[in-house]
């Protein structure tokens, strides 16, 4: 049995808890915010995973010292634009070598950093890893079956996370490639956004494969030109977690967008989802991504015109529709060229 703290009681954080609980291990969730601490110790349930019951025997804390001293484990599950002052916050709490998984998915706007990055900027000492994938927390809370990848910087850290999660509804893969599964799971809320934004014009399934299918070329684009394995681009923490995004009515990215294709500012949308939109967050820091990087993200940047510029829904379609004629794969010959 291990020792783990969860560092934020959101959604997923909370859905994680219940998990781990299950598995038989001894869970203290910790929040900066005394009134969620309030709250989850009272109704002993999440406001978001509604009848998924909160076991007695979790324990609830501000305390910092108390969620980090002796941990086997601490699992950050903080939205991505607390990750930095969180992890500098506990940074001299964590011993050499203490265990580290994020589990939040975005990219720092202002330094274009992952949030793995961060976290061990913060906490230089810490053995820091992640775990992405297609995972709503409303069903990993009602246990459905779901498949996830764990990363981490050896091989021994990921399997022993793993070993910490898995059971007969929670199969977990491992890799070694933490920058690809990152990327992927930042980018595909950008990419969420856009499906959100297309179901709300109105638009069809041919629109949504459409966004999928070529919003995972830009994220692969980007990702492999930064160092990420092209083959991660094509697995959970890529397409995967792209489709459950994209397809979900669980997913705040796609709610949030749909808003705005129904006419929202995108401050009215996320004052309606009332939790956090990460593609929101992670869409300019994937603008920058692609300047620095020389790629061209087409979606991404009609994302971004509509969020912050004001451009209509509707044009920011057919931009995307009307642009320069292409090739779908760029670099496959014609006949006539081998001749
Ligand atoms: N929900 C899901 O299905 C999944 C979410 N994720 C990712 O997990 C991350 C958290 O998402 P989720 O739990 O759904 O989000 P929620 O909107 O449910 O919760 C927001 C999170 O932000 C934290 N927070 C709010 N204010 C502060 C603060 N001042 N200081 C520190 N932390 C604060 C909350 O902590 P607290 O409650 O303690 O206040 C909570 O952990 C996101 O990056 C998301 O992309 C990944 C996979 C699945
Ligand atoms: O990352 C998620 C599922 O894998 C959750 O997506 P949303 O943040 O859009 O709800």
């Amino acid at each position: 049995m291990a020792q783990v703290s969860i560092i934020g009681g959101g959604s997923w954080g909370i859905a994680l808890a219940v998990l781990l609980r299950k598995n038989g291990h001894e869970i203290t969730v910790w929040s900066a915010l005394e009134r969620e601490i309030a709250m989850l110790r009272e109704f002993r349930e999440h406001k978001m995973l509604p009848g998924v019951k909160l076991p007695e025997e979790i324990v609830f804390t501000t305390d910092d010292r108390e969620a980090v001293e002796g941990k086997d484990l601490l699992v950050m599950a903080v939205a991505s634009s607390y990750t930095r002052e969180t992890a500098h916050r506990l940074s001299s709490l964590v011993a050499p070598r203490q265990k580290i998984l994020n589990v939040a998915k975005g990219i720092e706007e202002h330094t274009v950093m992952t949030l793995s990055e961060i976290i061990e900027q913060e906490i230089p000492q810490a053995d820091v890893a992640v775990m992405s994938g297609p995972s709503h927390a409303e069903e990993v809370g009602r246990g459905i079956p779901t498949t996830i990848v764990v990363g981490a910087g050896t091989k021994a850290t990921a399997e022993y996370i793993r070993s910490l999660f898995m059971n007969e509804v929670f199969r977990v893969y491992i890799t070694p490639d933490i920058l690809g599964m990152e990327l992927g799971g930042a980018l595909k809320n950008v990419v969420a956004l856009a499906a959100g934004i297309a179901d709300g014009l109105g638009y069809g399934d041919n629109t949504k494969a459409a966004l999928i299918t070529r919003g995972i070329t830009e994220i692969a684009r980007l990702g492999t030109a930064m160092g990420g394995k092209f083959e991660t681009f094509c697995g959970l923490t890529g397409i995967g977690d792209l489709i459950v995004t994209c397809a979900s009515m669980h997913s705040r990215n796609r709610r949030a967008g749909i808003l705005i294709g129904q006419g929202k500012t995108c401050e009215e949308a996320m004052e309606e989802v009332r939790m956090v939109v990460e593609g929101v967050y992670s869409a300019k820091a994937a603008m920058e991504l692609a300047r620095k990087y020389n790629v061209q993200m087409p979606i991404i940047e009609q994302v971004n015109a509509v969020l912050f510029e004001g451009r209509s829904a509707a044009q920011a379609v057919k931009e995307l529709m009307l642009r320069d004629k292409k090739l779908e794969v760029s670099d496959l010959p014609w006949p006539e060229e081998n001749r």
